[in-house]
């Protein structure tokens, strides 16, 4: 479980508060979504749950550990991030040396390198790609060799820091479907960023970030029944919650109605 209580930061001491008081906990294993408009501080949540970030007040603990300075890098391995901009994260001359690179440090058997790469290339679906030059690749094809990359390290969160925003729609959903996969097979917690409301109802829990603050979190049927409050987020509603406001607040429909006409 990671748990963060009373967690508030500030990038300058004069600066206004990028994160301000939050609390949360998220479940082993579950597909988490944190949501929100640029700036309301998602990255910076994900930065100090990484031990990335330091000099905030509160507390960020994993499995019941708490971050400390004395446990930072242990703290860190914990995790893998993959983030928007698939061009940035290769360092490898082929798909399967950029897979395997991480783990070149950890000092591992070869074979043990082999497999974990091979697994991680076949979750992404791209293994038949593993002899490719990355830069080769369509957007959505590298972004999925980037995830494979973060997986072979068998991290037990893997951060997305919106990693489909510079795909088209068909590679987001393509995106999606493997998260959904890497869901149902690892144990993996997945913490996916996004400012996209249409990309969380996949998962177990979301939280919605606004100026620094949560303003909504839980299942995805309790962020989507809180109709002000995603209102008050400024986020862009999913094209069906857009049709039955309409017609509900045109008084076309009573809500009863709508609930039975779906
Ligand atoms: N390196 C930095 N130095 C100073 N202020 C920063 C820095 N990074 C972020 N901030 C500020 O902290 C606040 C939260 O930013 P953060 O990047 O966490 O938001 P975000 O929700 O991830 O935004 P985006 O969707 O644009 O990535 C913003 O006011 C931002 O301007």
């Amino acid at each position: 479980m990671i748990k963060i209580d009373n967690l508030t930061y500030r990038y300058q001491a004069d600066a206004p508060k990028a994160l301000d008081d939050i609390s949360l906990s998220f479940k082993t294993g579950d597909w988490v979504s944190i949501i929100g408009h640029n700036g309301s501080g998602k990255s910076t949540l994900v930065k100090l749950m990484m031990g990335i970030l330091e000099g905030y007040s509160g507390e960020i603990s994993v499995d019941g550990e708490v971050l400390t300075p004395d446990n930072l890098q242990r703290f860190r391995e914990r995790f893998a991030i993959v983030f928007q901009n698939p061009d940035n994260q290769f360092v490898g001359a082929t798909v399967e040396d950029d897979v395997a690179f991480g783990l070149e440090n950890q000092g591992l058997p070869r074979e043990v390198m082999l497999e974990r790469t091979e697994a991680a290339l076949e979750a992404v679906n791209m293994l038949a790609y593993r002899r490719h030059a990355p830069a080769r690749l369509s957007g959505g094809q590298k972004q999925r060799v980037a995830i494979a990359g973060a997986l072979a390290m068998e991290p037990a969160v893997l951060i997305l820091d919106e990693a489909t925003s510079m795909l088209d729609p068909e590679g987001r959903s393509d995106m999606l479907a493997i998260l959904n996969d890497i869901h149902k097979t690892r144990t993996t917690t997945l913490i996916y960023i996004t400012h996209d409301l249409g990309e969380i109802e996949d998962s177990d829990y979301a939280v919605i970030m606004k100026d620094g603050k949560v303003i909504s979190e839980g299942t995805i049927e309790h962020i989507f029944s809180d109709t002000d409050t995603l209102i008050e987020s400024r986020l862009v509603l999913p094209y069906q919650m857009q049709i039955s406001r309409a017609l509900l607040d045109g008084g076309y429909v009573t809500h009863d109605e709508l609930v039975a006409r779906l």
